[in-house]
């Protein structure tokens, strides 16, 4: 197998891109209230090592290679502080370097796909990053569905059980193969349950989604924790709202609450995502007296003021994509859902002398994202009492929080304007399994770029991002003219087309999804083998979400970026930002050539 180390010109061009900069709301002009709460911070760290089996199908610790937390943490993160990644950079990279990346020779035997039966698990350690040899004389082995193995472990020792969960929940997690919480669900559980305000921060696909549902399923719902005699809250209504950007991201919250719940129960999730029929959505809310809806702002806030929607004893708010939400785009529709999701209305007369101190709310507020810019600090602060900022390894309160974070490493502390804050938030919001690498062509050799680099790395499961709906449906059409099955997903199609689209996406009916940034949040599709950018991402929060659709739960991925020779400079730039090796590559004779870093500095 033959690997090039070639050389990258150094005339790189130093056009100021005209691409626009996309900048989160820096805080939102709602009137919130702060209450002091009595209860005390409980740092919490729950950690250890667990021994693995290969269990067969469905996905848990059991059926991961996990390994001790010590080789955990060896190899656990990217470079923090820039001084660790300057010193990343100079490493030497030498051929043999790159050669170990190579796989190993593929049998052609027929495997099993992925899809039907779960992941693998191999003693030996695989990259993901496949180097071609140079085409042969030789037949073509049939093509098969790689599995993705996971060998970066997230998960935590603690099982569900030493987090306190109450044992139905328990009995739930464990029928659906659910074993071992992953790091931020062990930090997460138990600072939730101590019904703290919190905003959990965690790299993508590292399961912040069960992270807050596992204890707002505790204590609301049939799997709830038993009370003492004489100490149950009697409650009725809806008791969690949980809000997500996009319709794709709000329906795959649906279904994990339908899968903890089990089918018995599961109409005690109701979806309210626009673009589905509203009636009906008003309809089951009615007739299936739901105890957690999911949602996307507008419907929510729509159904609401329409009266159709009862908050007010509400004990959970969750926005999912905080940093999203947050965003002026979504600012009316936020302002409602904040005002009144958990708040009494505000008509007695002790209300009235009170003023907004009366209508204090009694809701949980759980702010949640990969991407933690400080705006959504500010924002948490002012709408919690005493919250905490959990990450995988550490619960710190936000009020210890004085200069932007996570974003301390870089840049003017004491400056946290709003674009510092979103450069800086996506620090630490990539799993450490991720590859990166970026390539320049001319904008239109872009398409048979990724059609090359797509073959050079053996990918089966691949999602290209565009900046831009129109552009689109010109890529697919040109992949499929090459017989690349490729499909389009974009906002403009309707709800049914959307959801086809990505389940025959997930079913392996195609082997691209071509789509804009929709796709870019929260989208758990765990065969995903590489990301390609076919238009660079407008910041460094856009790349670190686009980037994490691949590599999930520890598996790992391959990010690469098309662009112009033009744009090299962003490229460099995002790996400063983000902390993390982009190494330069191009795709020629079926294989990748990946450059040394030094040639381009
Ligand atoms: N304890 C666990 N054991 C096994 N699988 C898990 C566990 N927790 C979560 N998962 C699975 O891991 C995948 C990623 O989880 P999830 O989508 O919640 O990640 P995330 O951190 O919210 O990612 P993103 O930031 O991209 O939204 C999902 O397929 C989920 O079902």
């Amino acid at each position: 197998m033959r690997l090039i180390i070639g050389q990258v010109h150094r005339n790189v061009l130093a056009l100021a891109s005209s691409r626009s900069c996309f900048v989160i709301g820096d805080h939102l002009p709602f009137r919130m209230l702060s209450m002091p709460r009595a209860s005390g911070f409980h740092q919490t760290a729950w950690r250890g090592s667990q021994t693995v089996k290969d269990s067969g199908s469905t996905l848990t610790l059991a059926s991961l290679e996990v390994q001790s937390k010590a080789d955990y943490v060896k190899k656990e993160r990217v470079p923090q502080s820039k001084a660790d990644y300057v010193k990343k950079e100079r490493e030497p990279q030498s051929k043999a370097d790159y050669v170990k990346k190579e796989r190993g020779p593929r049998t052609g035997e027929p495997k099993p796909s992925s899809r039907d039966s779960g992941f693998s698990v191999k003693p030996k350690k695989v990259s993901s990053l496949s180097l071609k040899p140079a085409k042969s004389a030789l037949p073509k082995p049939p093509v098969v569905k790689k599995k993705l193995k996971i060998d970066e472990a997230l998960f935590s020792a603690s099982s569900f059980e030493e987090l306190g969960l109450p044992p139905l929940l328990i009995d739930r997690l464990n029928k659906e193969g659910l074993t071992s919480p992953t790091e931020v669900q062990s930090a997460s559980i138990p600072v939730i349950s101590q019904r703290h305000d919190a905003v959990i921060q965690s790299y993508t696909g590292s399961g912040k989604t069960l992270a807050y549902l596992l204890p707002i399923l505790s204590e609301i719902g049939p799997l709830k924790r038993a009370r003492e005699q004489g100490n149950s809250e009697k409650r009725s209504g809806i008791e969690a709202v949980v809000v997500a950007p996009s319709r794709e991201l709000g329906m795959q919250i649906v279904r994990e609450v339908e899968k903890i719940l089990g089918p018995d129960d599961k109409r005690l999730v109701q979806q309210l995502v626009g673009g589905a029929n509203r009636s009906r959505q008003e309809e089951a809310l009615k007739k299936n007296k739901p105890i957690i809806v999911v949602g996307t702002p507008g419907r929510i806030s729509e159904i609401s003021a329409a009266g159709k929607l009862q908050t007010h004893n509400c004990r959970f708010l969750v926005l999912d994509e905080v940093d999203q939400l947050l965003s002026f785009n979504y600012r009316e529709d936020m302002h409602r859902i904040l005002e009144h999701v958990g708040r009494k209305p505000s008509t007695s007369s002790s209300s009235h002398i009170l003023g907004p101190l009366a209508r204090r709310s009694e809701r949980q507020t759980i702010l949640v994202s990969a991407t933690v810019p400080f705006s959504v600090i500010r924002a948490a602060r002012s709408w919690g009492h005493d919250p905490v900022l959990v990450r995988a390894k550490s619960v710190v309160p936000l009020d210890s929080i004085t200069v932007p974070r996570p974003m301390l490493s870089q840049g003017d502390p004491n400056s946290d304007s709003p674009t510092m804050s979103v450069n800086q938030a996506a620090v630490d919001s990539l799993p450490p399994s991720l590859e990166h690498y970026y390539c320049t062509t001319k904008a239109h050799h872009k398409v048979d770029t990724l059609r090359r680099c797509i073959h050079a790395l053996e990918a089966e499961t691949v999602i290209a991002f565009m900046n831009n709906t129109k552009p689109l449906k010109d890529v697919v059409f040109k992949l499929e003219a090459r017989g690349m099955k490729a499909i389009e997903l974009h906002g403009d199609l309707g709800k049914l087309a959307r959801s086809t689209v990505l389940k025959k996406f997930k079913a392996g009916e195609f082997r691209v999804l071509v789509t804009n940034e929709l796709s870019a949040r929260g989208l758990d599709i765990p065969e995903c083998d590489l990301v390609i950018n076919l238009d660079l991402p407008t910041d460094s929060t856009h790349y670190a979400h686009r980037a994490g659709r691949t590599g999930r739960l520890g598996r790992k991925g391959t990010v690469v970026s098309i662009c112009e020779e033009s744009e090299a400079f962003i490229m460099r730039k995002m790996r400063k930002q983000l902390g993390v090796a982009i190494k330069p590559c191009e795709f020629t004779e079926g294989q990748i050539t990946v450059h040394k870093e030094e040639d381009v500095e």
